[in-house]
C-alpha cells in the first residue's frame, strides 16, 4: 500500500518495458506514478496492471473531454483499472463533470477525479485564438470554481495559480501540479519551475515530477532527497 506521498513519478516513456524498468527503482510506499496518453496508447490496461501488481497507486492522465455519456463511460473503464486517479478536461463544462462523477458513485474503489483547466502550454493568444478573451489565468479560476461547484477532487494547476485556487476552493481541493524542480536541478522544458518546497508552500497537495527522478543515476536518492526536504 502506498504512503501518503506528495510525488507523482511521471512515467512518460514511448516503451513499456522502459516504464515498468522505472518503477522497479521506485518504491511504491513513497512515490506514486503517473501513466500519460503515450504509453498507455502503447501499453494499454497492461502497463497500468503491472504497475498496480507492484503495489503503485497509478495516476491515468488521459484528460478525457468528450460528450457526458461518454466521458461517464471512459472514467468508468478507469476506475474498473483500479487506479487511484484520473481526469477529465474542465472545459468539457459541468454536465461532462457531473456525468463523470455520477460514474463513479456506488464504485468499490472510486479514483480521485480531477479536472485540468488550461494547459500550461496555452498562452493568452493561444485562448484569444480559440474565441476565449479573458486571458489564462481567469479561465483558469473560472474553471476551478466549476470544477468545485460539480463536487470534483481537484484540479491539474501550474504553481503560479496553485495559491489563489487553493484560496478559492478550501484545504482539501487536490492541486495536482509540474513543473517542479528539486533546487540546483535543471528545468528541461519547462519554463516557470518551482522546488518541492515553494510548492508546497503555495499550497500543491501533489507534485508530478518527472525527469529530474527518471533520468537520475540515483532516482530513489532524489526521491529521498525530495521528502527530506520536505519534512
Ligand atoms: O498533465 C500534466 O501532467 C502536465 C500538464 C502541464 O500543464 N504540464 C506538464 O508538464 N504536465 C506533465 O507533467 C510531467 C512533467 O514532467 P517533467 O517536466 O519531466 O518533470 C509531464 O508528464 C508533463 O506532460
Amino acid at each position: 500500500m502506498t504512503a501518503d506521498s506528495p510525488i507523482i513519478v511521471a512515467l512518460d516513456y514511448a516503451e513499456p518495458e522502459a516504464a515498468l524498468a522505472m518503477a522497479a527503482r521506485l518504491d511504491p510506499a513513497r512515490v506514486r506514478v503517473k501513466v500519460g496518453k503515450e504509453l498507455f496508447t502503447r501499453g494499454g490496461p497492461a502497463v497500468v496492471e503491472a504497475l498496480r501488481e507492484r503495489g503503485f497507486q497509478v495516476f491515468l492522465d488521459l484528460k478525457f473531454h468528450d460528450i457526458p455519456n461518454t466521458v461517464a463511460g471512459a472514467v468508468r473503464a478507469a476506475a474498473d483499472l483500479g487506479v487511484w486517479m484520473v481526469n477529465v478536461h474542465a472545459s468539457g463544462g459541468g454536465r461532462m463533470m457531473d456525468a463523470a462523477r455520477e460514474a463513479l458513485a456506488g464504485h468499490a474503489a472510486p479514483p480521485r477525479l480531477i479536472a485540468v483547466t488550461v494547459l500550461t502550454s496555452q498562452t493568452d493568444d493561444d485562448l484569444r485564438e480559440i474565441g476565449l478573451r479573458d486571458g489564462a489565468e481567469e479561465q483558469v479560476r473560472r474553471l476551478a470554481a466549476l470544477t468545485r461547484d460539480h463536487g470534483l477532487d481537484g484540479v491539474v494547476c501550474s504553481a503560479r495559480e496553485a495559491a489563489m485556487l487553493r484560496q478559492l476552493c478550501g484545504p482539501d481541493f487536490d492541486l495536482v501540479t509540474p513543473g517542479i524542480r528539486p533546487a540546483g536541478s535543471a528545468g528541461d522544458d519547462q519554463r516557470r519551475v518551482v522546488t518541492p518546497v515553494q510548492a508546497r508552500d503555495l499550497g500543491v497537495s501533489h507534485m508530478v515530477i518527472g525527469r529530474p527522478i527518471t533520468r537520475a543515476p540515483n532516482p530513489t536518492a532524489v526521491v529521498d532527497d525530495i521528502l527530506q526536504s520536505l519534512s
